[in-house]
């Protein structure tokens, strides 16, 4: 296996010192900022579907983030919708200064061939399939200008930091899914982006090859110091991650930081109950929520919702203890 365990730097950086690269630059990363971002697809039937309900996040240039939630709350969505791939059906989203939420088409285009790199989910997807390795990655430099091209990272190098130097002339077809994987990525940052998303980037890969993956990712962060967004359902990547961000019925539902859950308040102050608390007060449920200091709630489901709750018919032992479960919420001011 290759890079993954070697220094930060050995990822795009090229070897000959007296001759720059396209990642020599460390052009930084660009921040993102959410506000307000909804989005409805139309189905073949005519249906309107709500994959994001009002996303407000910001994330910082540099920031290594992992979009966690449940299958269908909408990361996928967000990340296309954070690469320029889809445009918003409402709110607004800045890459850096740009509002890509307003941006014509072909500004668009320059920027996602530039600064910008979503990984689709799935390797083949981002991969022309019947072309070599290293074409794969020269296609990935189209944007490059010829004396960028000249300066950036020789292809059989930057292929021989993801492991592939062996294989850099076989055809994708013939690789094997890590191989395709770390293909992906090398094509990714090829162009050395500011912002990396990449969704599901180590689905259905052995557990080495997703370490390397993983690996790969956070040593393109050191280098050029870009901003990572990752989706993934997989413990062991997200622990990975200084941030996650979970989302919850198309928003943010809440947030980890350095090990610790926050729930984030939303539009008009809605919060998500904890997920053991929701399946136990049930959606319409009646709670009395009452102030202890000033930084401090106490969140209590009262004696009167027995008779006034969803669940009225469901008898008494359904849900939870009618006389008094309650659950203290607490700003903590040490979140940053
Ligand atoms: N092309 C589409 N047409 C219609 N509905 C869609 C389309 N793509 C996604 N959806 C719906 O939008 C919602 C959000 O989907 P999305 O794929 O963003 O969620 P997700 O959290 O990434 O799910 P998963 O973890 O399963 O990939 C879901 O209800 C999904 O069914």
């Amino acid at each position: 296996m290759p890079p993954a365990g070697g220094p930060a730097q050995d990822l795009l950086r090229h070897d000959d010192a007296s001759r720059p690269s396209t990642a020599g630059e460390h052009p930084g990363g660009l921040g993102v900022r959410c506000s307000g971002v909804v989005h409805l697809y139309r189905t073949f039937e005519g249906h309107d579907v709500v994959a994001l309900s009002g996303v407000d996040l910001v994330i910082r240039p540099g920031e290594r983030v992992a979009f966690l939630g449940p299958s269908g709350s909408g990361k996928s969505t967000l990340l296309t919708l954070l690469g320029g791939i889809q445009k918003p059906s409402a709110g607004r989203i800045f890459l850096g200064e740009h509002e890509i939420s307003r941006m014509p088409e072909p500004e668009l285009a320059a920027l996602r061939s530039r600064r910008v790199s979503t990984m689709l989910q799935g390797a083949t997807r981002n991969l022309l399939p019947y072309a070599t390795a290293r074409q794969n990655v020269g296609f990935a430099r189209l944007a490059l200008t010829r004396a960028e091209r000249k300066e950036a990272v020789p292809e059989r190098e930057l292929l021989a930091r993801v492991g592939l130097e062996e294989v850099a002339d076989q055809v994708v077809t013939t690789l094997s899914g890590g191989q395709r994987q770390r293909l992906a990525l090398a094509c990714a940052v090829a162009c050395g982006p500011q912002l990396l998303l990449a969704d599901e980037p180590t689905s259905q890969l052995s557990h080495a090859d997703r370490d390397a993956v993983v690996a790969l990712l956070h040593d393109l962060g050191d280098e050029l110091g870009t901003t990572v967004v990752v989706v993934t359902h997989a413990p062991e990547v997200a622990d990975t991650f200084p941030r996650t961000v979970t989302m919850k019925g198309g928003r943010v539902g809440s947030e980890g930081h350095a090990g610790a859950e926050y729930v984030v308040v939303g539009a008009e102050g809605v919060v998500h109950l904890p997920t053991h608390l929701a399946e136990e007060w049930p959606a319409g449920t009646l709670v009395r929520i009452e102030p202890e200091d000033v930084d401090r709630l106490v969140v209590s489901r009262g004696a009167g919702d027995q008779d006034q709750g969803p669940d009225r018919g469901r008898g008494p032992d359904a849900g939870g203890a009618g006389g008094g479960i309650s659950e203290t919420l607490q700003n903590d001011r040490r979140h940053p």
